[in-house]
């Protein structure tokens, strides 16, 4: 299967360069203003097997690595030209304005498409570097799936295998709103043991979220949930995490770098208000994010809640 890549940024060209040991791959951007190294992943320089371009590739299977927030612009202008092939998603959020997914944005733009998801903890740079790394491929059709699962699996990338697209997207993208309140915890200097707190009752509300969203709950304990939350909760290389720590600090953080988990948060929130769902970390990051409760009350409002059942 020939495969190409959507989205230039550090996790697109990541795939690519890991991707290329196996064959060639097309990296497409809307903007490429390097040849070899892109500055969004610096100290990687892109094999031969890898070429850049700005024109869309033909190629059987499409990685979309763009991000959730600039995923409906990106189909409004291209979505008709990806139809029939085989897309694989691989942001990690839910869209602001419809309160969709990516897999479903792709699905409706592209309705003769096979849409998959890609996800689970990975940082780009240890991709990029070879390192060995466990994602885990979800795909509604077993037969896709497998198919997809063997062509983008490498000796150091391994790839498991899910029916449950909404299972493992979510845990993709509710885990980067719990890496928040992880790093804002850190950052106000409120210990390890209230980090750990924030991972545990968060691994529970992102569990319950994607349970009332048809999820199977045991998914959120896998690579893409529990694993990539594990990451990105405890690793500075994480944007997410470091997002948070700013927060807790009351820092500034460049606007310009993705934090997924900011726009997601509001999003959780918003789904969750208006469908009875129990999401009281994701509420209170998106409170914070959108400044509208700072750190201190946000951490009063989180231990007045009343005494529960665990
Ligand atoms: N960086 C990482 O370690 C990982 C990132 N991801 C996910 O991959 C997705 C992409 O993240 P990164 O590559 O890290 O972000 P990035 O900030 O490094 O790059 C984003 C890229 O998207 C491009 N872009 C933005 N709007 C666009 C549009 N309308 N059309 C075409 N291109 C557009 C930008 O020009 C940029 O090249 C996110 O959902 C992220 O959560 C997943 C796993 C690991
Ligand atoms: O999703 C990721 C690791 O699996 C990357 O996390 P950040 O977007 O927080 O850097």
């Amino acid at each position: 299967m020939s495969i190409a890549v959507l989205g230039a940024g550090a996790f697109g060209t990541a795939l690519a360069v890991a991707l290329s040991a196996k064959g060639p791959v097309a990296l497409w951007g809307r903007r490429i203003e390097w040849r070899e190294e892109n500055p969004l992943l610096p100290g990687v320089t892109l094999p031969a097997s890898v070429s850049v371009t700005e024109s869309l590739p033909d190629a059987e299977v499409l990685l979309v690595a763009i991000p959730a927030q600039a995923l409906g612009g990106f189909l409004s202008g291209h979505g008709a030209r990806l139809d029939g092939r085989a897309l694989v998603s691989c942001a990690k959020g839910i869209d602001l304005a419809t309160g969709r997914s990516p897999a479903r944005m792709l699905a409706e733009a592209c309705p003769d498409a096979t849409v998959a998801v890609l996800t689970g903890p990975s940082f780009a740079a240890d991709i990029a570097r070879g390192l060995p790394t466990a994602l885990t491929l979800a795909c509604a059709d077993r037969q896709a799936g497998h198919e997809l699962q063997h062509a983008l699996s490498t000796p150091v990338l391994r790839l498991y295998r899910t029916t449950d697209v909404t299972g493992a997207e979510l845990g993709g993208a509710l885990k980067n709103v719990i890496a928040i309140a992880a790093g804002v915890a850190i950052g106000a200097g409120l210990g390890d043991s209230a980090r750990a707190a924030i991972i545990t009752r968060g691994f529970a509300e992102m569990t319950r979220f994607a349970a009332a969203k048809g999820a199977d709950a045991e998914t959120l304990t896998g690579l893409s949930g529990l694993g990539d939350l594990i990451l990105t909760a405890t690793s500075e290389q994480s944007r997410n995490f470091r997002y948070g720590l700013a927060l807790g600090r009351a820092e500034a953080f460049d606007p310009d770098v993705t934090v997924e988990g900011a726009a997601t948060a509001r999003a959780v929130a918003a789904i969750a208000a208006r469908e009875g769902i129990e999401m009281p970390v994701s509420t209170l990051i998106a409170g914070l994010a959108g400044g509208r409760v700072g750190v201190k009350q946000a951490v009063e409002l989180l231990l007045a809640r009343p005494l529960k059942e665990e």
